[in-house]
């Protein structure tokens, strides 16, 4: 038996018990076995080594996490798990609080105090936490509690720092995976409404009508998604619907109708295939009965049968080809109703809000567009800028490459102006070679330079037709919209600015 009282004793019966029980000779297992031979109570030793290496993993990104891994390897060397706690705490909780009260990370030497979170920033951080909350879906029913509990933390003068710290730390962490399934869902969205827009088209009855709209939205649901570009899609969508449901309703009549004619068809057939079977047997019946005529008085009423069925079967054969010329006359109003329908659809199309050679918005499109943007500005507080621009001499550019040529620079115009401009800015084509650019919370100064802006990358982007390099340069007046005009007025000074800067020598941008 071993002298429990002799460490060197001790030792050798420690390393004879590993042995026997088959253990890792780690640190940890010599010391529980240490403290088992000699009776000491088996506290676990603090795991130094395995602290220090995981502070070595943290990242260090800013002053303040370092400071706070700075404080973690103090309280590591001090071997005090208090000091731990506080330093994860910190860490964990740098971003949130030490940026958002510019106070500094709290250190050892700071009298091992947490930070100190302010009543002001409580309250921010409650309002913040109510605000993204919806965002975060409604599905987490823990979230939602944790959401609760934090909110309930932060409202209570007297809740406990530390606690408080920790609550709203695992909160950031199970946010952020929440903040991550939202936008896995919106992903995933986005591709459900890829799959339906294809299968509009797939589906599509009117090929010609539906198709060229189907392309746009396609490119309508590309990613970066802002607002504005679903908001367009919700309305080019609406179009597409519209169409497809008029092309449909017309399908479904023009396949009823010609069923109609044609089961009408085939009964005249049939009725006139009777009569002339019938014909054709009473024919036969009457030149058996002639051959065995032997008196002439018995022709007549022989002679009379035939004659009354020749009247009869030309009277149906009359009758049946006034019905044909009847069926036919109504087959020519059906085709004649199904062009005049889908003249009506292709108009329909075109007068959708979209200008259908340069997919930028037409006058409708545009008028919707500023009411809404009006409506925003006014509500926001902000300017709102417009701009009207016109190609330069753009008839010399028609007369000399011609009409076609004159299309594909309008919509080579067009893509630079969309490549340029904000996402949150809006182009339309507001009549023959002349656009009007919608730009929200822009002052007339920035709107000016904004149109400069354009007019340089134009210069530097040539359209190309037929390997000739064509500079397509524009004038353009900008408004900033006053509180008492309105749309119309405003893009009316715009108009009137660009007309100046033509007078002055084109390629200019003036404010009105
Ligand atoms: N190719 C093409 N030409 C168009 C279209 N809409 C309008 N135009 C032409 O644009 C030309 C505009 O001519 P003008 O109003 O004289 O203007 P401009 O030649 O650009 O002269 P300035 O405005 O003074 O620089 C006309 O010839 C129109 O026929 C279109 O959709 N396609």
């Amino acid at each position: 038996m071993a002298d429990h009282t002799n460490p060197s004793e001790i030792a050798r019966e420690t390393l004879k018990q590993l042995i026997v029980r088959k253990l890792t000779p780690t640190p940890v297992n010599y010391q529980a076995c240490y403290n088992e031979i000699a009776q000491l109570p088996n506290v676990a030793g603090f795991p130094e080594a395995q602290l220090r290496q995981m502070a070595t993993t943290f990242p260090v990104r800013s002053p303040r996490q370092k400071q706070a891994i700075e404080q973690l390897e103090a309280a590591i060397g001090k071997r005090s798990w208090q000091g731990v706690q506080r330093a994860l705490v910190a860490l964990a909780t740098v971003d949130t609080v030490g940026i958002a009260n510019g106070t500094a990370a709290p250190t050892e030497s700071a009298n091992d105090q947490p930070p100190e979170i302010s009543v002001e920033l409580r309250v921010r951080l409650a309002r913040l936490i109510e605000t993204l909350l919806p965002l975060l879906g409604d599905q987490d029913a823990s979230l939602s509690n944790q959401a609760c509990d934090v909110l309930n933390a932060l409202k209570d003068p007297f809740a406990d720092q530390p606690g408080l710290l920790l609550l709203l730390s695992s909160f950031s962490q199970r946010a952020s995976l929440a903040v991550e399934e939202q936008s896995e869902i919106k992903h995933t969205l986005l591709k459900l409404l890829h799959l339906i827009i294809e299968n509009i088209g797939e589906l599509s009855l009117d090929e010609q009508c539906v198709n060229g709209q189907i392309e746009t939205l396609m490119r309508a649901v590309a990613p970066p998604i802002t607002l504005r570009r679903l908001d367009d899609v919700e309305r080019r969508l609406k179009d597409v619907i519209a169409i497809q449901r008029a092309a449909r309703r017309r399908s479904l009549e023009a396949q009823a109708e010609i069923r109609q004619m044609l089961a009408a068809f085939i009964n005249h057939l049939a009725a006139m295939n009777q009569s002339s079977t019938a014909f054709q047997t009473g024919l036969e019946e009457s030149a058996r009965q002639l051959a065995e005529v032997r008196a002439i008085e018995d022709l007549a009423p022989l002679l009379k049968q035939v004659i009354d069925a020749t009247h009869a079967m030309a009277a149906d054969t009359g009758h049946a080809r006034a019905q044909i010329e009847h069926l036919q006359t109504r087959v020519l109003a059906t085709n004649a109703e199904l062009v005049r329908l889908n003249d009506d659809l292709r108009h329909a199309s075109a007068s959708a809000r979209h200008d259908p050679l340069t997919d930028a918005l037409n006058r409708r499109g545009l008028d919707e567009a500023l009411a809404r943007e009006i409506a925003s500005v006014r509500r926001k507080n902000v300017p709102l800028s417009l701009s009207l621009l016109d190609v330069d001499n753009f008839k010399k550019l028609n007369d000399r490459l011609g009409h076609a040529t004159g299309d594909e620079a309008l919509i080579h115009l067009v893509k630079v102006v969309q490549q340029h401009m904000r996402p949150i800015d809006t182009l339309a084509r507001y009549g023959g070679e002349e656009f009007v650019i919608l730009m929200p919370d822009t002052a007339l100064a920035h709107g000016i330079e904004a149109i400069k802006r354009l007019q340089r990358e134009l210069t530097k982007s040539f359209f190309l037709t037929n390997n000739e390099k064509i500079l397509i340069t524009f004038s353009a007046g900008v408004a900033e919209l006053t509180s008492e005009e309105s749309g119309g007025d405003a893009i009316a000074r715009a108009d009137q600015a660009m007309y100046l800067a033509k007078r002055s020598g084109k390629n200019r941008v003036l404010g009105g």
